[in-house]
């Protein structure tokens, strides 16, 4: 993943001018009616406030004729028409303001959905890097509010220009000369506010490390399963200190980042003031020498007032252009990149054959970063209706080389074959949906039971809430948990997590059957477990393996296991060291071997004989 983001190199204007493009089609893709609307009421707010200009110099210049003239319908209609044109801009402002807030609800739907497309396909290796987490946080924060912030900024600027154009019309039409000198005036602010966009998103980057520890901080203080250990070590007052420490660090870096800011505008501001003093001054004099009316001046003063703050105001969206520009290259960059992470894959894969076994082989793997390779050499094969099982101690490479056969991980060296064909021919979705992987840390997704279940059966939305229905119930009792989820208050509909009203929750044993369900629910040729029986009570264990070749229905099967009674019954059994395969066979043949595999099946049967086991009494 490249830290570079957002590209630098184009001239200033070419750049604006790009990202203006950007952002409008953006925009344009989101709601093109929404658009439409803005640009309508942005002309008529324009339209508005030049005309409100026009009239002010009609009212004044009647006004001024109030000795002779007396109160003429004339400016009683000039007034009235001001106050039309007033509450008109009110009117315009306050529907721009909705129009505004709906369309950057729909720009950052529509940029989030994108973050999370790549962040749900992305291959699993990139959840291995810290720089990749780093790039994700900060384009899950642009991306919900930084495309929201161009299209504001887009819609200042075209507002403020097309409303300068309105006033600029009527103030040329006074004086000529005025527009140049204000236009001049705006040069300053808009320099300098192109540094300070850059300075922001400079301090951005560099705190996103920050921010990262201080989120995780907050969340394990605020979450539900956390909850239970702070307590119980009494750790809040350390995490705490240091949620304080980390902010505190933020806090200074901010201060000297606001200061530099600061310091920055202060310099535009102060340029720009003296231009416009010196318009104001030019403008003084020529009333003092009598070139200029009473009632054009007074109408000239409240123009440049309208103006300065338009000008001000295209500043200010110019900037938050620029400097949301920068975001969204960031932004950008993250999804082209991984894009084309996925476009370097064979773009012509075939849908996987009928399952003529799978296996690994010679597989070699190292995590991102690590030192070590996780697996060295590794072969291991299911076959057509057979049952697996990988044995070895902590660290071993069990579940590493379990997700390698699930084809979430792409080997280093070696292959993961689907009978003869290598993973990375086949149709990754065809692949995934004909292998269901449960791991030792599933998910407790704080979904219905059916839903929890029946997880990726899209299709099947209209019928999930309806209680039980026969293929998860199926499923759920083959796991052994449907007696538990039927006496849920809702059944199968009950949402399982208690951070909502009207939901329950189960027991670790019974989360795990739910999960072993939700295995058992797809339609899959091989289903791999990783350590289905951690949680389980012994019947419940006894249940599944007794019943498992029978549930399987003829599918093949790969469990983890550290329970050596369960793997007994298993049709060839891989025994795992230091990342590599020691050694394989029956149970009956390991135990012959008198290797590692013995050595551990002893030991764990030894704790239920402590007055003495043999392996000879197997
Ligand atoms: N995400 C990771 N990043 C870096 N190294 C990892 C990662 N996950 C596991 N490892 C390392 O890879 C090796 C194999 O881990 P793996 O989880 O496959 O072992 P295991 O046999 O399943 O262990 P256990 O029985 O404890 O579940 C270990 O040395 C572990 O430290």
């Amino acid at each position: 993943m490249s830290r570079t983001g957002p590209t630098r190199s184009k001239r200033p204007g070419r750049r604006v001018t790009e990202l203006v493009r950007r952002s409008t089609r953006l925009v344009w893709s989101c709601s093109p009616r929404l658009f439409v609307a803005m640009v309508g009421l942005q002309i008529l707010a324009a339209a508005a406030l030049g005309l409100q200009v026009l009239v002010v110099a009609q009212v004044l210049e009647r006004i001024l004729d109030l000795p002779d003239a007396g109160v003429t319908t004339a400016l009683v209609w000039s007034v009235v028409a001001l106050a039309v044109l007033m509450a008109l801009g009110s009117v315009v402002g306050v529907a721009q303001g909705s129009v505004r807030r709906l369309l950057g609800e729909l720009v950052a739907r529509s940029m989030n959905e994108r973050v999370q497309d790549v962040a749900t396909t992305v291959p699993l290796r990139n959840f291995e890097s810290p720089e990749f987490f780093e790039t994700l946080q900060r384009v899950r924060q642009s991306a919900a509010t930084r495309p929201f912030q161009v299209t504001q900024g887009l819609f200042t600027v075209i507002g403020t220009l097309v409303s300068s154009i309105g006033v600029g019309a009527a103030l040329v039409a006074l004086y000529p000369w005025l527009l140049p000198l204000l236009a001049v005036g705006a040069v300053p602010v808009l320099l300098t506010s192109r540094r300070e966009s850059a300075l922001e998103f400079r301090f951005t980057v560099a705190q996103t490390t920050n921010q990262r520890e201080r989120m995780y901080v907050n969340f394990v203080q605020t979450n539900r399963d956390e909850a239970k250990e702070i307590r119980a070590f009494q750790v809040s007052t350390w995490l705490r200190d240091r949620y304080r420490t980390l902010y505190d660090t933020y806090l200074e870096a901010l201060r000297k980042h606001l200061l530099r800011r600061l310091r920055l505008s202060t310099l535009g501001q102060v340029l720009s003031g003296v231009v416009l003093a010196g318009t104001l001054l030019v403008l003084v004099v020529l009333i003092a020498n009598g070139e200029v009316g009473i009632a054009d001046a007074g109408a000239a003063i409240v123009g440049i007032r309208v103006l300065q703050g338009q000008f001000q105001g295209l500043v200010g969206g110019v900037q938050q252009v620029h400097e949301s520009g920068l975001y969204l290259d960031d932004l950008q960059s993250f999804l082209r990149h991984h894009a084309r992470q996925e476009a370097t894959a064979p773009d012509r894969r075939d849908s996987a054959p009928p399952f003529a076994g799978a296996r690994i082989q010679d597989v070699s793997f190292r995590y991102p970063g690590a030192t070590t390779d996780a697996l060295t050499d590794v072969s291991i094969a299911v076959g057509p209706g057979e049952v697996v099982a990988v044995v070895g101690e902590n660290g071993s490479g069990k579940t590493t080389a379990a997700k390698v056969l699930a084809g979430l991980y792409d080997p280093d060296t070696g292959h993961a074959m689907w009978g003869d064909r290598p993973y990375g021919t086949l149709v990754d979705a065809d692949l995934r949906s004909r292998i269901a992987v449960i791991f030792q840390d599933f998910v407790r997704y704080a979904f219905s039971a059916s839903e929890n279940i029946a997880l990726d059966d899209a299709g099947a939305d209209a019928r999930r809430d309806e209680l039980g229905r026969d293929d998860v119930r199926a499923a759920a009792r083959a796991a052994g948990v449907d007696g538990a989820l039927a006496r849920l208050p809702h059944g199968y509909a009950t949402r399982l997590s208690r951070m909502f009203d009207d939901s329950a929750d189960l027991s670790g044993g019974q989360w795990q059957r739910l999960a072993i369900a939700r295995a058992f629910y797809r339609d899959a040729d091989l289903v791999i477990l990783d350590e289905p029986s951690a949680a389980l009570d012994p019947r419940a264990e006894h249940d599944l393996f007794s019943s498992l070749r029978r549930t399987l229905h003829g599918r093949s099967a790969l469990f983890v296991s550290h329970r050596f009674a369960t793997v007994r019954g298993a049709d060839r059994i891989y025994v795992m060291s230091s990342g590599r395969v020691v050694e394989s066979g029956t149970h009956e043949q390991l135990m012959a071997h008198r290797g590692l595999y013995a050595e551990l099946f002893d030991l764990q049967a030894g704790a239920y004989f402590p007055d003495g086991w043999s392996s000879s009494t197997p």
